[in-house]
Formats: C-alpha cells, sequence, structure tokens
C-alpha cells in the first residue's frame, strides 16, 4: 500500500515543480503538468509532462553514470500513486547555491551578454557569433539562483569561487561541462540539440558532492531540433514553439498585453504532450508506454 502525498510535508514549490519530505534522509521531488511560457505559468496543463521529464531525467541519470542523489527507483513503494511516474525518491543534500549552466549554442541571455560586451559570464567569445552560433568547446557560465519568479543573475567563474571556493568551483565547473557534453552527444545522435543546460548540485552529509534536481530535461535545458538548426535563424523550442506560437500569432494575446495568457485549445495541447513524447522516445530508444504511472 503505498502512501498518500498528504503524509509528507511540503518543503519546497517552484514553477513547475514540487519538494516533500519524506524522513531525514530523504525527499521527494515532484513534477508538475505544468508549463510555463514567456514568463507565466499557464492555466492548461500538459497531461503526462511531469511523467515524460521525469523519465528524461532517470535516463540521463542512468546514461551518464554521474554519482547522483536518486534513492531509488521509479516505482519506489515511497512513491504515492497520486504522483507515480512523475515523482522520484531522492537523497536530501546540502545544496550548492549555484546554477551551473553549460552552454553548447549562443542564445538567450547568453547572446544579451555577448553582444553588449564580447564575452559570457567572464568568458571571451569569438568575434561574429550570431543567434545559435556553436560553442565549442562548451563553456560553463554560471548564475546565482533567483527568488521565486525572477531570473538568475549569470555570474563569473570568479565570483563563484569567491562564493564557494575555487576546488568546488573548479569541480562545479568540470562536472557541469563533462555531463553536458556526454548528454548532448547521446541526444545530438538522435537528432535533438541540448542548446544549454542548467545543473543543481549538493553534498552528502559526508562530503560527496552529488547531481541533484532534474537532469538534461526540455524544463532545464534548451531542445532545438536538429534538422532545422542553422545558425543566426532563431531556432524555435522542440518542446514549446507550438505554445508559444499558438500563443502570440494565433490567439490575440500578446506578450505585452500586461494579462496572462489564455487557456490552451485542446489541438495545441495534445501536439505538445506529443512533442515530449517524442523527445524522450528518440533520446532514450525507450517506449513511454512502459514508464509507471500511466492511465490503467
Ligand atoms: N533536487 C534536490 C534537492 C536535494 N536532493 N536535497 C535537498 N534539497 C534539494 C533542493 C531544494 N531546492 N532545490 C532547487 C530546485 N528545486 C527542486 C524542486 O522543485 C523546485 C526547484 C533542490
Amino acid at each position: 500500500m503505498r502512501p498518500e502525498l498528504s503524509e509528507y510535508t511540503p518543503i519546497y514549490s517552484g514553477k513547475v515543480r514540487e519538494l516533500y519530505e519524506v524522513d531525514d534522509e530523504h525527499l521527494l521531488l515532484v513534477a508538475s503538468d505544468r508549463i510555463s511560457a514567456y514568463d507565466y505559468i499557464l492555466d492548461t496543463p500538459i497531461p503526462d509532462k511531469g511523467r515524460v521529464l521525469t523519465a528524461m531525467s532517470v535516463f540521463f541519470f542512468d546514461a551518464l553514470g554521474v554519482p547522483n542523489h536518486l534513492a531509488g527507483p521509479a516505482d519506489d513503494p515511497r512513491i504515492p500513486e497520486s504522483v507515480l511516474g512523475r515523482a522520484l525518491i531522492t537523497r536530501r543534500l546540502d545544496m550548492v547555491p549555484v546554477e551551473c549552466v553549460a552552454r553548447g549554442y549562443l542564445t538567450g541571455s547568453g547572446l544579451k551578454e555577448y553582444r553588449a560586451n564580447g564575452q559570457v559570464c567572464g568568458v571571451p567569445l569569438p568575434e561574429g557569433l550570431v543567434d545559435g552560433s556553436r560553442i565549442d568547446p562548451p563553456i560553463f557560465t554560471p548564475a546565482t539562483k533567483a527568488a521565486v519568479g525572477d531570473h538568475d543573475e549569470n555570474v563569473s567563474f570568479e565570483r563563484v569561487a569567491a562564493d564557494v571556493g575555487l576546488d568546488l568551483a573548479t569541480r562545479l565547473r568540470d562536472l557541469t561541462l563533462e555531463v553536458y557534453s556526454s548528454g548532448a552527444d547521446i541526444a545530438r545522435e538522435r537528432g535533438i540539440i541540448l542548446a544549454d543546460t542548467k545543473f543543481e548540485f549538493g553534498h552528502t552529509s559526508d562530503g560527496d558532492l552529488l547531481l541533484a534536481d532534474e537532469v538534461l530535461t526540455p524544463d532545464s535545458s534548451r531542445y532545438w531540433d536538429g534538422e532545422l538548426y542553422e545558425p543566426g535563424k532563431a531556432l524555435p523550442s522542440f518542446d514549446k514553439q507550438i505554445v508559444r506560437d499558438w500563443l502570440t500569432k494565433e490567439s490575440g494575446w500578446s506578450t505585452d498585453a500586461g494579462t496572462p495568457p489564455p487557456a490552451l485549445p485542446a489541438d495545441v495541447v495534445e501536439r505538445t504532450r506529443a512533442r515530449y513524447i517524442e523527445a524522450y522516445e528518440r533520446i532514450s530508444g525507450l517506449r513511454f508506454a512502459d514508464w509507471p504511472g500511466g492511465a490503467a
């Protein structure tokens, strides 16, 4: 008999995920079906989004073989039925307060910084780069964790070293670039570009540094369709572009409306759900139908 979610104490609620206390040593990391766009949490959920992104994290945790915070399988008996398939038991860690970002392509806030001063987080880049240019080898562009609702602030490696010490900053950088490169190679072989990603790490009570949070999901990474990629062209999001296009081109809403986006029509919801599943099945080579928590 599985416990009820109400038996666990909620300790953190983010835009699309929650964290609960299971016991002194373990947490329950829950991924919702909520989707965000243009800094809004949309009213309409995407069915199975939480399960797909949980399955993606588990695939990459297993494929990358990096010591991590997972403390049980996707069907662990401590996981309540109501969140089965979109929740994981993790070890409770002492989290390192750094958003560990790796960039293999120039876009977003990195592109904005580059256009202003030719570098990103203090890392100089060649002249002449454009939106979507490849950055090879990838670069470590950390950020400080922002309060819920705010944007993280890009910081230099030197600032991270000042905050957490040079040894740990160096380990964070090396691990971030190693894990990103390995994951991006896996995805690229399957036609999906992981343009950038954000990792979080934490320490065990023994002082071991573990990879935590979610890993290489479409919520923590930019997913691009490898078949459409070309530098200099605004690159659509593999998973969110259907929603973005409907909101800005068909719904009558606009990003400067000052009002929350409207509810999504059923076909946009279903096409978006299908994109998440497609990304998972292409990258993992597994069937989403085999993932726990599906409709009985
Ligand atoms: N993972 C993890 C983890 C852990 N294994 N041990 C202790 N604390 C955390 C933790 C606490 N906050 N965050 C930020 C990321 N949150 C994740 C949940 O959803 C909201 C965002 C991570």
